[in-house]
């Protein structure tokens, strides 16, 4: 148990008689970094808010390494570093101003602040940027100003609240390799609405839909589930149904969007070589092959149904 860095039991939250966040429980370890993960409005920001102690819970509670966050807020939280949703960014201050202020505000040492504040720029890729206003800053470099002042005081727990909104793709390329490289040092808790994000950076996933956890468990599992056993096939030259049927593995075929079809397949079977060898035999003017990977949407119906099913 001694690894454990956040614990968060039977978490609820009620906004007059809306129950946006309802009986929310897991736990996380050194190392781990864990995404949250889930539609807008499901109530990870919620959720991210209780973690943090800037929301008190209606009921349940949260303890960071072993310290409940209620009872002893000053000590829990210096074990966090939290970016929100809007970064806390004083636009008009410069990148290093910024990160010293930071460091003051989150009790770092007087003696080691600028220490803290090189390392945090340098694991953030800012040091370049150290004399810059942030107001100049583009959207990208603005949030790692946000990841580097939730770093700052080398808390054991890192929480962002979905950090890659709004950048372009070259951005969030490089903010999720931060995330990703965080997840060594710190545990890592990342609220984000896009499944592959979370498949790209995190090891560990929970799955929110409206205010409950319907998923909990490693990212292998939940790409388990996503692939469903099934392939996207694109011939200019398709034969009938049956000829495709014939195929051993395949169970189903159907007509998919674009004028591809989608092959569904018995589990454990590996049909794509024999649909290869069998296409390129008859003619028939295969010009793609690729597994159908269910969207985030059909995951989460998948989930709520298996849910529903169980209870
Ligand atoms: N202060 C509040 N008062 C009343 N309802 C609220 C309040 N804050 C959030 N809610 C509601 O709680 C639900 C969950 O909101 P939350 O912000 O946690 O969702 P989210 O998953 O973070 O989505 P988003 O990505 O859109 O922020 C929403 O229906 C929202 O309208």
């Amino acid at each position: 148990m001694d690894n454990v860095t956040v614990e968060a039991d039977a978490l609820n939250r009620v906004y007059g008689s809306n129950a946006v966040v309802r009986d929310v429980n897991f736990s996380l370890r050194k190392g781990e970094v864990l995404g949250f993960l889930g539609p807008n409005g499901a109530g990870k920001s919620t959720t991210m808010k209780m973690l943090t102690g800037n929301l008190a819970p209606t009921s349940g509670s949260v303890k960071i390494c072993g310290i409940d966050i209620i009872e002893q807020p000053k000590e829990a939280k210096a074990l966090i570093g939290y970016l929100p949703e809007t970064p806390p960014l004083y636009k008009e201050l410069t990148v290093d101003e910024m990160l010293t202020l930071s460091a003051r505000l989150h009790g770092v040492a007087r003696g080691s602040v600028k220490k803290a504040v090189e390392s945090a720029k340098e694991r953030c890729g800012l040091t370049e940027m150290s004399k810059r206003l942030i107001d100049n800053l583009s959207k990208g470099y603005q949030q790692r100003v946000g990841i580097a002042q939730a770093i700052i005081h080398n808390p054991m727990v890192v929480i962002l609240d979905e950090p890659t909104v709004g950048l372009d793709p070259i951005q969030i390329r490089d903010i999720r390799a931060l995330i990703k490289e965080l997840g060594g040092e710190h545990s890592v808790i990342l609220s984000t609405h896009i499944l592959p994000e979370v498949e790209m950076v995190c090891d560990h996933v929970q799955i929110i839909h409206k205010g409950q956890l319907v998923f909990n468990g490693s990212i292998d599992v939940l790409k388990q589930q996503r692939h469903g056993n099934r392939l996207l096939l694109g011939l200019t030259n398709a034969p009938d149904t049956e000829e495709l049927l014939k195929i051993d593995g395949v169970v189903s075929v159907e007509p998919a969007a674009n004028g591809l079809l989608r092959l569904r397949y018995a589990e454990g079977a590996a049909p794509a070589e024999r649909i290869v060898q069998s296409a390129v035999n008859n003619n028939w003017g295969l010009y793609q092959i690729n597994p159908d990977q269910t969207s985030l949407e059909e995951v989460f119906m998948q989930l709520t149904y298996q849910e529903a099913a169980a209870n």
